[in-house]
């Protein structure tokens, strides 16, 4: 899987210029949507939280949580969530069918994060059956009932509760789906404009603007937003309040703020991260094998993806590094030193 996933950032904006420098863009930061880092398992984690809110990230998602789980065992929940009080707004991701579990575990994360929101987009058959995820889609009304119930145990009319949804045809489905929502008192609709089955299809955008037009609460756009210039024209189009990406942010987590590829600063902010917040091994490594594909050229980066551990990979750039900060104009030129961060805290 995660091989796939390295293929498909691979083939991610290859005409992209050489050197990594933020676009100029004619919207300024206080006349743009929000730019949210979506929610991703294994990979939003609070270090990449922490890596992408330095490059104009406004709003960050947890991967998805068993809410049964979070609610059940005091070892999951340390294991699944965690978070600092830089790491804000925050929505935490459940997934689950059940009202009561549901706002069982929002008020265990309530004075941790900004906002809850509710998975209903997982095409996985692993998730699909349980009745989470995009199975949830087709239960507006269950959907409507477990809002209620989540704004009926927090009493904080500031505190966000929101879906994750995909669209599906006829698209009116999805726009009843988003007024009933919305009656029982959501906050915010994410909307991926793919429908469950479909996977790497174009996202309908215009299916997106159809459902912001049809409700109040604000709506974030999901679905292939690859640089902050797409993300401005895409909230152009569709007139949402917000724009959420995830595989282009796993590719480089400066996009947001107008860099074309991963800053080598970045690079290095998230090694600082990861070594600070103890983030998995692998995961680190999974990490930077995605956001340095731009960096490196394709032969060192096969060099790299085929390291079985972090230790290998952060000699290797320890290694390149100099030259690639020299080749880089207006970038940084302090070393990286990475090998010695994460050695002492990965032990
Ligand atoms: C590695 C990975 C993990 C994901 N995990 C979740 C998740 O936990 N919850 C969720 O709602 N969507 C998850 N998604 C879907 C993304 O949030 C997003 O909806 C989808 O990737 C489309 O956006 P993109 O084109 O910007 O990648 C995941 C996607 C990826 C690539």
């Amino acid at each position: 899987m995660v091989d796939r996933l390295i293929e498909r950032l691979d083939a991610i904006a290859v005409e992209e210029p050489e050197i990594s420098e933020p676009a100029k863009s004619d919207k300024s930061n206080q006349n743009r949507p929000i730019f949210v880092s979506a929610p991703m398992v294994r990979y939003s984690k609070l270090a990449f939280r922490r890596l992408v809110r330095l490059y104009d990230v406004d709003c960050c998602y947890t991967p998805m949580i068993y809410a049964k789980c979070h609610v059940d065992s005091e070892k999951a929940r340390q294991a699944e969530f965690s978070t600092c009080p830089e790491d804000r707004p925050l929505i935490v991701q459940f997934a689950t069918d059940d009202a009561v579990i549901l706002a069982k575990a929002t008020e265990l994360v309530y004075h941790e994060s900004s906002g809850v929101d509710l998975n209903c987009g997982c095409p996985k058959s692993d998730v699909r059956s349980k009745g989470f995820g995009s199975a949830l889609l087709s239960k507006p009304d269950l959907l409507a009932d477990m809002v209620r119930h989540v704004r009926a145990t927090i009493n904080d009319p500031d505190y966000i509760v929101s879906l994750k949804i995909r669209i599906n045809y006829p698209l009116e489905k999805t726009v009843d789906l988003c007024r009933k929502a919305e009656a029982a008192g959501v906050s915010r609709l994410a909307v991926h404009g793919r429908t469950p089955a479909q996977n790497h299809d174009p996202p309908d955008y215009d299916a997106i603007r159809i459902i912001n037009e049809s409700v109040n609460v604000p709506i974030i756009a999901n679905g292939d937003i690859r640089s902050r210039a797409q993300a401005l024209e895409v909230a152009e189009r569709t007139g949402v309040y917000g724009v959420m990406a995830a595989e282009g942010l796993l590719a480089n987590p400066a996009m947001f703020a107008g860099y074309t590829k991963t800053p080598i600063e970045c690079v290095r902010k998230f090694v600082g991260f990861a070594a600070e917040y103890d983030l998995d091994k692998t995961f680190t490594q999974q990490h930077l094998v995605f956001m340095l594909r731009h960096v490196l050229p394709a032969k060192e980066r096969k060099v790299m993806n085929a390291y079985k551990n972090v230790f290998e990979t952060l000699k290797f750039l320890d290694e390149k590094f100099p030259e690639l900060n020299d080749s880089l104009p207006g970038q940084t030129t302090l070393p990286l030193n990475l090998t010695p961060i994460i050695d002492s805290a990965h032990g």
